[in-house]
């Protein structure tokens, strides 16, 4: 049996988060590592001095656009050509922007945060849900790309989940996702991930905040 993959990170969302949801999709067990006395384990392998830090197939693994890729591919969820791959990247390029600015916003100043999330939300609204129910109502498809599950179907399901923890009345207006969402959550791996005891991690609360900013000391 493959040894798991040993995932190095703080014990939150954060960046891992896709990545847990990415393997988790997948169907991979994990191996959950963090906590202070890690430092050592992961010492000289942070190659930019940055987590998320992924240990598989004998490789360490840093930037999680590269780590996310990587995943993609091993595992059948990066379409089945270049073109397929490039629409698969421009989908989760657009859903990291907008999962990066939920992620950020607990680590912004106390006043800020109402209206940061009310931004999110518009933007949310605005930008990103159309483009993506406009995607599946064009092609009238089950997935984004190809007819066929794939990554950016699992970061589109991530973000949506994210977006309603702010508001949950956020896809009133898109029919579509609704039923995107509806059809992808209920796929079984996708569907075991959102039952408690996964790995799945619960939103930015003050602790992990404190603790991520006594890690890195900011
Ligand atoms: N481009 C990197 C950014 C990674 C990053 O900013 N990681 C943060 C934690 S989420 C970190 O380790 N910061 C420490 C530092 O930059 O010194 C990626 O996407 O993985």
């Amino acid at each position: 049996m493959a040894a798991k993959p040993k995932l190095y990170y703080f014990c939150g969302r954060g960046r891992m988060e896709a990545i847990r949801w990415l393997l988790a999709a997948a169907g991979v067990e994990v191996d959950s590592r963090w906590g202070r006395g890690r430092r050592r384990t992961t010492a000289g392998h942070l190659l930019f001095g940055q987590v998320p830090l992924v240990e598989i197939d004998g490789m360490m693994l840093t930037q999680t656009r590269a780590i996310l890729s990587y995943l993609a591919a091993k595992y059948n969820l990066y379409g089945k050509d270049l073109k397929e791959r490039a629409r698969i990247d421009m989908y989760t390029d657009g859903t990291m922007d907008l999962m990066l600015m939920i992620l950020a916003t607990p680590f912004s100043s106390p006043t800020n945060k109402e209206g940061s999330y009310a931004t999110i939300v518009q933007k949310a609204k605005t930008r990103y849900f159309p483009a993506f129910e406009k995607v599946l109502k064009g092609h009238g498809e089950d997935f984004l790309v190809g007819n066929a599950f794939s990554w950016a179907d699992v970061q589109l399901f991530e973000a949506i989940l994210m977006v309603e923890e702010l508001d949950a009345a956020v896809l009133s207006d898109f029919p579509q996702l609704k039923a995107f969402k509806a059809r992808v959550g209920n796929m079984p791996n996708m569907k075991k991930f959102l039952q408690p005891g996964s790995q799945r991690k619960p939103p930015a609360d003050d602790h992990y905040v404190k603790v991520v900013r006594d890690v890195l000391q900011f």
